[in-house]
């Protein structure tokens, strides 16, 4: 459904030249949802909005369902639904008036749009909203009636660019139902791009990890996750330095850190080795506060595939290109 070939983009900005995305190929089915995963500028939003028609590739070449990127963008255009980060509906309009003349827009009649108008109301939980304003609804409700006016028309693929970015828990997981369920109802094709992984690890079949424009890697949530060896073992104890040299002792463990009191290592089935190494540390009069090992998550592949963690990444400069 959605198929691209070594896209790029290049920005020229003055005399420099910003390399957003680097040569990207994709391949995602009809009725897949996949996940684009990666920091602040890794080339995400660039890529969706080439996607989306929305800005021309410096080369490379994709289509949509069969559609042409390049020589047929009103065709791509009628397949997709996308929802930006920037909500684009009027905020002083009304609600239905806002939906009724968007639907009207997409080429639905005056009937059938107030028609469609009321189900996607109903189906949001945005009933009873119809005649407020849409400056005056909350971040969760405004973010619902961007998806709508992507979904309206039915499109067989939806692009989301970062949907959940500034809601509350609850509006998150209230979004993430009602996208699951344009899947469900509708076998739609989602491509969402964010940066919390586990919104990437909670509704995506497949994830596609980018930093500085390139796909570094690429999977299920549970096959990127086989991809970081070990679990992550962490200690409190009072005496940092004699706990590290105790775990470097043992027979595969890696990333020895120390931050602090606490003391980090990996190492493959953490929990089998915990006993011997808390009674080593113990014949040595080492006192442990607290142990903890955790399963890998989709944080640390992203450190295991970049080097960095996705968290430090926020702060990563706006230009990798340079
Ligand atoms: N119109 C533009 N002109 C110049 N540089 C741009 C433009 N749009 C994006 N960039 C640069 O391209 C790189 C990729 O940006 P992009 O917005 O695609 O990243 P992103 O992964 O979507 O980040 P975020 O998570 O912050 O939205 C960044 O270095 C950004 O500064």
């Amino acid at each position: 459904m959605i198929k691209a070939r070594g896209l790029t983009k290049t920005f020229q900005i003055n005399k420099f030249t910003v390399e957003a995305v680097r040569g990207i190929d994709l391949d995602v089915s009809s009725g897949e949802m996949v996940g684009f995963l990666g920091p602040n500028g890794a080339g995400k939003s660039t890529t969706l909005r080439m996607l989306t028609t929305l800005l021309r590739p410096t080369s490379g070449e994709a289509n949509i369902g069969g559609c042409d990127l390049l020589s047929d963008p009103a065709g791509v255009r009628r397949l997709i639904g996308y929802v930006g980060q920037n909500s684009s509906a009027g905020v002083e309009y009304k609600v239905r008036e806002e939906l009724v003349t968007h639907a009207r827009l997409q080429g639905l009649s005056a009937s059938a749009a107030r028609t469609r108008v009321g189900e996607m109301l109903e189906q949001y939980d945005l009933a009873g909203l119809e005649d407020r304003m849409i400056g005056a609804l909350s971040g969760g409700q405004k973010r619902r009636i961007d998806i709508v006016m992507g979904v309206l028309h039915r499109p067989p693929v939806v692009f989301f660019d970062e949907p959940s970015t500034g809601l509350d828990p609850q509006s998150r997981s209230n979004l993430w139902n009602h996208i699951r369920n344009l899947r469900r109802e509708h076998e739609t094709t989602v491509f969402l791009t964010t940066h919390y992984l586990d919104e990437a690890d909670s509704l995506c079949d497949r994830i596609l990890v980018i930093d500085g424009g390139r796909i570094v890697a690429e999977g299920t949530a549970d096959e990127l996750k086989a991809q970081v060896n070990g679990d992550l073992v962490t200690l409190e104890t009072s005496a940092p330095a004699q706990t590290a040299t105790a775990a470097e002792r043992l027979d595969g463990a890696k990333e020895v850190t120390v931050d602090g009191t606490t003391v980090r290592f990996r190492i493959a089935r953490g929990d089998s080795v915990l006993p011997g190494l808390l009674r080593e540390l113990d014949r040595n009069d080492v006192d442990v506060f607290s142990v903890r090992t955790s399963r890998p998550t989709l944080d640390d592949v992203f450190l295991t595939v970049t080097g960095r963690s996705l968290r430090d990444s926020e702060t990563a400069p706006a230009f990798p290109g340079l």
